[in-house]
């Protein structure tokens, strides 16, 4: 496989191997409901005014859909552009730049990669930096040298997502019951992890995807998407768009959160499509369990009728089989669902 499929020019038609075979192409999106889009200014840690509503908007958007957009989330917005600027110079820079990042150990704290990165039967349309962000000085030493400033960027970014992070889960805990700091701790233990998704421009976006249909695999995903449109989301059997809101950051329900809250909140399926006129940049990062946490619904859930949907595990066992079923949500519910009555 090539290592990189961004070299800095526009295709003129797509490779063979990229193809997706007719019936797995995309169709027509649904146009119906859009996907909510919470206003955070007065969410506060304590209970106050239009507090109470934020926490209910963001429990129904996770009932309904998985997924919302915050603005005015209090992360600040220029560090959100030069975030994603400084990561398009990256894309930008020349071939042999940026390739001494490309590495096919998963170990890496940063590393450069091409669609999957993985088995992936039809490559996607997809260049990705994967670089482990938080605890920041943990991971600072692997960063790219190149762009001159980009450490500095991605070091202020990673303060702001971790910060964005604590308040997000305050919200739901709060909505849930739960303990304010339920999901800290071992459940979101793994260091924070972003993917720089980059898709260069596709000549025809019909034949190809960005990301093919996944679920994400941690608690929750925030997605910086830029102004040019792309994620999609499955709601009801039907794609949707999730159409870029200025300044706004995607949260994403993972997998995790599912189990955790035994099924209250659902875990979105999405993919990313390519687009034939600009190239796309995405941000996503990963809040994730420690590979040794145990996951399970939250015993304050559950009650008798109400009993546990799935088993426990441990995320290190989600993980592998995640990887092996390529984030297939069906197959990875079915394998980790509650078969004693
Ligand atoms: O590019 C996007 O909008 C989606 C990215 C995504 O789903 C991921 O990185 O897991
Ligand atoms: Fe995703």
């Amino acid at each position: 496989m090539e290592k990189v499929l961004h070299k800095g020019f526009k295709y003129d038609t797509v490779p063979e191997k990229y193809v997706f075979p007719p019936e797995e192409r995309q169709k027509k999106l649904a146009s119906n409901k859009s996907i909510p889009v919470i206003d955070l200014a007065n969410a506060k840690a304590y209970i106050g005014l239009g507090h109470d509503e934020i926490v209910k908007q963001i429990l129904e958007a996770g009932k309904e859909f998985g997924v919302f957009q915050i603005v005015n989330h209090g992360v600040n917005n220029e560090v959100m552009s030069k975030m994603l600027e400084v990561m398009e110079e990256f894309f930008n820079m020349p071939l042999e730049k940026r390739v001494i990042h490309y590495s096919e150990d998963l170990c890496k704290p940063v590393r450069l990669f091409t669609s999957t990165g993985a088995h992936d039967i039809v490559p996607l349309w997809r260049d990705c930096l994967r670089m482990a962000i938080y605890p920041v000085e943990n991971f600072k030493q692997y960063w790219p040298e190149k762009p001159s400033n980009l450490k500095e960027t991605v070091e202020r970014y990673a303060v702001e997502m971790k910060g964005l992070t604590e308040k997000i889960f305050g919200l739901i805990t709060e909505g849930l019951g739960l303990e304010y700091d339920y999901l800290n701790g071992g459940l979101s233990g793994q260091p924070m992890i972003s993917h720089v998704n980059y898709y260069p421009p596709c000549p025809d976006p019909s034949l190809t995807f960005g990301l093919a249909k996944h679920c994400d695999p941690g608690l929750v995903t925030l997605l910086l998407q830029g102004d040019v449109s792309g994620l999609q989301i499955l709601c009801n059997g039907e794609w949707q768009a999730v159409d870029p809101v200025p300044n706004a950051i995607i949260v994403i329900y993972g997998h995790q959160m599912e189990f955790v809250t035994n099924g209250q909140l659902k875990s979105v399926e999405h993919r990313a499509i390519t687009n034939d006129m600009q190239s796309r940049i995405s941000i996503a990062t990963f809040i994730q369990p420690a590979m040794d946490c145990l996951v399970a619904p939250a015993k304050k859930l559950l009650d008798e009728n109400n009993p546990p949907l799935y088993k426990s595990f441990l995320f290190g066992d989600y993980f592998a089989n995640y990887v092996a079923n390529l984030g297939d949500k069906l197959k990875l519910t079915e394998h980790f669902q509650n078969t004693t009555p």
